[in-house]
């Protein structure tokens, strides 16, 4: 009878200790904000969190107001709000909210790479070197080179003539062409060994979007550590296979690689980084780079296809700017050439991007609490944060979203970041108040996303070649615009549940 009763003592005790080790026993201390724990020991509401983050961050918001802590898969995350104060958490010190701990511990767990130490002053130097000022220049018009390479290529279907229509899925053209031309301006290309013209380069920069799709399809479940035994062994697949194409050795036999990727390399090398460890590094690196541009294009596309104004209103523009740069557009003429200087005259063009990026991108952003701290909010009231937990932002919901800072929010609506008179517009409310960022798709603070100039060049280019070269227009014009696939959710942008059909042809 005593065994029996140790052995349940130690077993309670066991099951004691599991759950105060996984937080169950967590109390909201004073000046903490209302904590929600949810149900589920250890995994919190991370259930809610992974199926769908935008309403479940509704929900919490219209439960806890301005600031909750939630639990999530054994973290103590606190989401905030109210825009007026992302600027607080943003410009806070990286002693108290730190951007690079839980990158580094994300970009382990999916890419399987140890950071070292002070890799992200080297990514910080290179990239403001290389993606901005006088790199940008020439990386823009290595992008303009890869998609005349890959826009004017022949038709696989050699029946088609280049005036008859072509018809495809519009997310897929759009994420194929603009990931293939972003893929080849930055990690070069293939020698052609003599031969003439591209085939190495088309050929294997159709391989490696083909299998970055199926990285990018399980990119959520790798984000909500769900993942299935037989997904893993593809995952693992498909990292060896990035891993290769991306490895120093076969950088090293590529022509033009940019800049921004050599140097990154060679830096990597000098600090003791082995092969592998930089193979690694280019993956993330391409995905952070190729990820979203191509999908962003998509929309900004399917939004003008839906709307003929703004699709004419663009279209005027952007021939405008070739009449007044003297590049007269004629039938059968030369291939449009897009050059830097062409894209800082596009206010039009510029309005619909970044209303693209309003709708359909939304990146959750987290800082690691590195000691106690109290937030102050905005409005001048103070919550105790924990050491060890996470604090959050999704601009997405509580920014980009808040009709009362962009009225009929859900609605496309091309000129609603253009002033009266034609300029480019930045000023926007909250309760008669200017915010200070009004719209956060790339982040902020330290960590901003250091290739927004470059994407948006990117993007503004294939939409401008898109529009003046092509006529274009969707199979059904009447065609409902896909929902987005909510367990995306706070990884960046938005991809839709479902291709839609469009044709194009060369205009004459
Ligand atoms: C539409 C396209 C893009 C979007 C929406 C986007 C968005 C973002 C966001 C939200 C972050 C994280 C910021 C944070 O957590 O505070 C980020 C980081 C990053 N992005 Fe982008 N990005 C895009 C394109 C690009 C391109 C084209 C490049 C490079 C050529 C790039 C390079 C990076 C890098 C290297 C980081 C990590 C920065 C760091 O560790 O501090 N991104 N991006």
């Amino acid at each position: 009878m005593a065994f029996w009763a140790s052995v349940l003592i130690v077993l309670m005790t066991t099951v004691l200790v599991v759950l105060f080790r996984l937080g169950a026993f967590r109390q909201r201390r004073f000046n903490e904000p209302p904590l929600d724990k949810g149900l589920i020991p250890w995994l919190g509401h991370a259930m809610d969190m992974s199926r769908n983050a935008s309403s479940f961050l509704k929900k919490m918001q219209e439960r806890h107001g301005e600031i909750f802590t939630v639990h999530i898969a054994g973290s103590y995350i606190t989401f905030v709000t109210d825009p007026f104060s992302f600027d607080v958490i943003l410009k806070e010190s990286k002693s108290r909210l730190d951007f690079s701990k839980f990158a580094s511990e994300l970009v382990f767990k999916i890419f399987e790479f140890q950071m070292p130490k002070n890799h992200r002053g080297m990514v910080i130097n290179n990239s403001s070197k290389h993606l901005m000022s006088i790199g940008l220049v020439g990386l823009t018009q290595a992008m303009m080179d890869s998609l005349q390479i890959l826009m004017l290529q022949p038709d696989a279907d050699k029946r088609l003539g280049p005036q008859e229509w072509k018809q495809e899925g519009l997310f897929q053209y759009c994420y194929n062409t603009v990931f293939r031309a972003g893929y080849l301006a930055l990690f070069g290309n293939l020698p052609t060994n003599g031969k003439a013209g591209h085939a190495q380069d088309l050929l294997q920069s159709q391989k490696v979007f083909e299998e970055f799709r199926k990285f990018d399809i399980l990119f959520p479940r790798m984000f909500h550590s769900v993942i299935l035994p037989k997904e893993k062994q593809e995952i693992k697949r498909l990292r060896y296979f990035f891993w290769d194409i991306l490895s120093a050795r076969q950088m090293l036999e590529k022509d033009n690689v940019s800049g921004w990727i050599s140097s990154i390399q060679r830096e990597l090398a000098d600090l003791g980084v082995p092969e592998l460890g930089q193979s690694q590094y280019n993956l993330i690196l391409l995905w952070a780079s190729q990820g979203n541009t191509g999908v962003v294009s998509f929309w900004a596309l399917l939004f003008l296809l839906k709307n003929p104004e703004a699709l004419k209103a663009v279209r005027e523009e952007a021939e405008g700017v070739l009449r007044k740069m003297g590049k007269e557009m004629r039938p059968g003429g030369a291939p449009i050439i897009v050059e830097y200087s062409m894209l800082q005259q596009t206010p039009v063009l510029d309005s619909v991007m970044e209303e693209t990026l309003r709708l359909r991108v939304a990146p959750l952003l987290t800082r690691a609490v590195k000691q106690d701290v109290i937030l102050k909010m905005d409005n001048g009231k103070e919550y105790a944060l924990r050491q060890g937990d996470r604090v959050c932002m999704f601009p997405y919901l509580f920014l980009q979203m808040d009709p009362e800072i962009y009225p009929d929010p859900t609605t496309f609506k091309y000129n609603r970041f253009l002033n009266p008179d034609g300029s480019r517009k930045t000023t926007f409310y909250k309760q008669g108040r200017r915010l200070k960022s009004h719209m956060l798709p790339w982040g902020g603070g330290p960590s901003i996303c250091p290739g927004r100039f470059f994407a948006l060049n990117e993007m503004k280019m294939f939409v401008f070649l898109m529009v003046t070269q092509y006529d274009i227009e969707l199979v059904d014009q009447d065609v409902k615009i896909p929902p987005i696939n909510v367990k995306r959710f706070g990884i960046g942008a938005m991809q839709p549940t479902e291709d839609v059909p469009f044709r194009y042809r060369i205009r004459f």
